[in-house]
């Protein structure tokens, strides 16, 4: 029997899949601004200023509760590699907090009748390996059935309230650095459409952003967050935004996965990343890159790195933050 192709029974997939970047921004933003009568923790990150990567509450001076959840449909054929990549995915939001991941529910939408059990339980699988990996327990979670299958986590971490990476905290005159290869959406385009297995971008989107959160905290960075569904122009236009600060990208210093450019040239373009170049088009000056540069700046990723606003040992810089300016993000 061959096994089933999981990207073949949903529509959009990994955080391509996301409500497109305007959309979100204006159903949260009708939600900032209230807050309980009797709150029973100080909220220190929320809603504000179109959000950041999870919710932090206050424990008590030098501990803070973060809380985050992501799911999406699959983004690999391989039911073991998507789990392991939503569940890197679903404790990137506490790393991109610089927080460490505690514990972790499954979130889990199956479709019984035509994906059999055991799929599911490689998928299971799969994110239990990656979540222990990041000594994060998996406790519980909650599974239900629907026509596309879905998986992804609600975690639960700690950081220390002054150490955190916020997404408005950033300073001009700091390095910009990107910790990991852009390239997973055209790739996982093609991967879906084709059948290619690209082992380097699956490998890359499994990976922790753990070690590179450590050392931007313990490097005193007071700002970043995680590149995903909106790609790197529309996070570092959020992070921009929410900073009153211009970040500057050095287009020849972006680092792509291997196959990413062939891909793109190849047509293997998302809705979703079409959408993100349109949303952030109007806040960026993109002086002389052509139309296919801005669109691999816009690629929808899915697990994708930090982009931090400062350096860490072993990535590179790609740019850096500069008073605020006419556009929120210049290509150079
Ligand atoms: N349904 C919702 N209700 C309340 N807040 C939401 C909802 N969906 C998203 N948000 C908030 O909107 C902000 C932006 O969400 P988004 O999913 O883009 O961030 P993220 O969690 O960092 O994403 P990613 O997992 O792709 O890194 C966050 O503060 C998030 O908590
Ligand atoms: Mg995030």
């Amino acid at each position: 029997m061959t096994a089933p192709r999981m990207t073949q029974y949903a529509g959009g997939g990994g955080c391509a899949c996301k409500l497109p970047p305007g959309e979100l921004d204006e159903l949260v933003a009708a939600l900032a601004g209230s807050a309980p009568a009797n709150p029973a923790a100080e909220l220190l990150v929320g809603l504000d200023g179109g959000g950041d990567d999870a919710a932090v509450v206050r424990l008590d001076s030098e501990r803070a509760l973060v809380t985050t959840a992501d799911f999406f449909t699959p983004v690999v054929d391989d039911p073991y590699d998507w789990g392991r990549i939503a569940a890197a995915n679903a404790l990137s939001d506490v790393y991109a907090m610089g927080g460490t991941p505690w514990a972790a529910v499954n979130l889990l939408a199956w479709p019984r009748e035509t994906l059999p059990l055991e799929v599911a339980a490689e998928v299971l699988r799969g994110g239990r390996d990656v979540a222990h990996a990041a000594g994060c327990q998996v406790s519980g979670g909650h599974s239900i059935t629907d026509a596309e299958p879905k998986y992804g986590m609600s975690v639960v971490g700690l950081v220390h309230p002054d150490r955190m990476l916020r997404v408005d905290a950033a300073v001009p005159g700091s390095a910009l650095t990107l910790t990991k290869p852009l390239g997973s959406g055209v790739l996982n385009s093609r991967h879906k459409a084709t059948g290619t297995v690209f082992a380097e971008a699956v490998e890359v989107m499994a990976a922790l952003n753990r070690d590179a959160s450590r050392a931007a905290v313990e490097g005193g960075i007071p700002a970043g967050t995680d590149v995903t569904g909106f790609g790197l122009l529309g996070h570092a236009y959020k992070l921009a935004r929410a900073s009153g600060v211009t970040l500057a990208v050095d287009a020849a210093a972006v680092p792509y996965l291997a196959d990413a450019r062939q891909a793109l040239a190849d047509g293997y373009v998302s809705g979703g990343t079409r959408r993100n170049l349109q949303w952030v088009a109007p806040h960026v000056e993109f002086g002389s890159a052509p139309e296919s540069e801005r669109l691999l700046l816009a690629d929808a990723q899915t697990s994708g790195g930090l982009l931090l606003t400062g350096e860490i040992p072993g990535h590179p810089v790609i740019g850096e933050v500069l008073p605020p300016g006419p556009s929120p993000v210049v290509v150079r």
